[in-house]
C-alpha cells in the first residue's frame, strides 16, 4: 500500500529539479513534505500525479507500477494540486457531483458524501449554488479538498492544502487528516504551514538541492520535541545565517 520511489530524477531546462530521490512512504503514515521556495515539492507531488514525467527513476503506488496499472492506480489516488484547477462554469455543487461520476459514485452514495464535506467545511452553502469562478481563494481549496476526498482514495496527495484557508476551516483540515489516517491509507502533503504541519505529520521530508535531505519521524526531526519544528527546519537549511547582513540601511 506505500508509495515507493526509486532513483526519481528531473531537470528543467539545464536545472536538475529532483536528483536520484529514493523514500517510501508507507501506510499510516502522514508524511509532509517541506522545503524552500521553488526547491521541487511540487514537481515531486506531480511526478507521482504522472502530470510531469520523471527523466528517470520508478514510482510504484501499492505495489504497482503506475504506469503499468495507470487507471487501478489513479482510482486509488486522490489529489489536491497546488493550481487547483476547477471548472469555472460549474457550481461547487454540480462540481463535486462530477468528480464523483468520475469515480464511479452511486448517486446517492455522491449525494451523502457531498452533503457531509459541505457540511463539514462551508458555512454559507449558498454559495456552493453559484459558479465556481466567482469563489475566493480559500471556498475553492475547500472545493479541492473535498474533490480530492470523495472516492475515499487510499493515496491522498494535497499540495498546500493549508494556504488561503482561514484558521477555522484550517483547524477543520487539520482534523479530517488526522481522522483520515489509516493504517490502509498513505497521505503525503506539501506545505509551508509549519504549525499546522507539526499537528499532523507523523514524517517529514526535507527538499534540497534536489535531495531528501531529511527524511524520518517527526520526533526524530524535533528530537523529541526539544526543538520546535520551525526551528529545527530552520537549523537545518540555513545553520549559517547571519539576520544582520546589509539591511542597515533599511533600519536607520
Ligand atoms: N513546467 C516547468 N517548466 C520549467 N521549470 C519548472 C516547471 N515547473 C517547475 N519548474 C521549476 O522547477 C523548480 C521547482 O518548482 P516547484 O514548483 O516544484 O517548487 P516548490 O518547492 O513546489 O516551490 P514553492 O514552495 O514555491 O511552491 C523551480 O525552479 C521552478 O521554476
Amino acid at each position: 500500500m506505500s508509495i515507493e520511489i526509486r532513483g526519481l530524477s528531473k531537470v528543467f531546462g539545464k536545472k536538475p529539479v529532483l536528483q536520484d530521490i529514493d523514500v517510501t512512504i508507507a501506510p499510516g503514515q502522514i508524511y509532509c513534505l517541506l522545503g524552500k521556495n521553488g526547491v521541487g515539492k511540487s514537481t515531486f507531488l506531480n511526478c507521482i500525479l504522472d502530470l510531469v514525467k520523471p527523466g528517470s527513476g520508478s514510482i510504484s503506488l501499492f505495489g504497482k507500477d503506475y504506469h503499468k496499472h495507470q487507471l487501478e492506480v489513479k482510482q486509488n489516488l486522490g489529489a489536491l494540486c497546488e493550481d487547483n484547477p476547477l471548472i469555472e462554469e460549474f457550481s461547487g455543487i454540480e462540481y463535486l457531483t462530477f468528480i464523483s461520476k468520475l469515480y464511479g459514485l452511486s448517486p446517492s452514495d455522491a449525494e451523502t458524501r457531498i452533503n457531509s464535506l459541505v457540511n463539514y467545511f462551508f458555512t454559507d452553502k449558498e454559495s456552493l449554488h453559484k459558479n465556481v469562478g466567482g469563489y475566493s481563494t480559500g471556498m475553492k481549496k475547500k472545493v479541492g479538498i473535498a474533490a480530492a476526498m470523495l472516492h475515499k482514495p487510499q493515496v491522498l496527495l494535497l499540495d498546500e492544502p493549508f494556504t488561503g484557508l482561514d484558521p477555522i476551516a484550517a483547524q477543520l483540515l487539520v482534523q479530517l487528516i488526522r481522522s483520515y489516517r489509516s493504517p490502509e491509507r498513505v497521505i503525503l502533503i506539501s506545505s509551508h504551514d509549519l504549525n499546522y504541519v507539526e499537528k499532523i505529520a507523523t514524517h517529514i521530508g526535507v527538499l534540497n538541492d534536489g535531495r531528501l535531505m531529511y527524511n524520518g519521524s517527526l520526533q526524530e526531526f524535533t528530537m523529541n520535541g526539544e526543538h520546535l519544528i520551525d526551528q529545527a527546519l530552520f537549523q537545518l537549511l540555513l545553520p549559517h545565517h547571519n539576520p544582520e547582513t546589509n539591511l542597515d540601511w533599511m533600519f536607520s
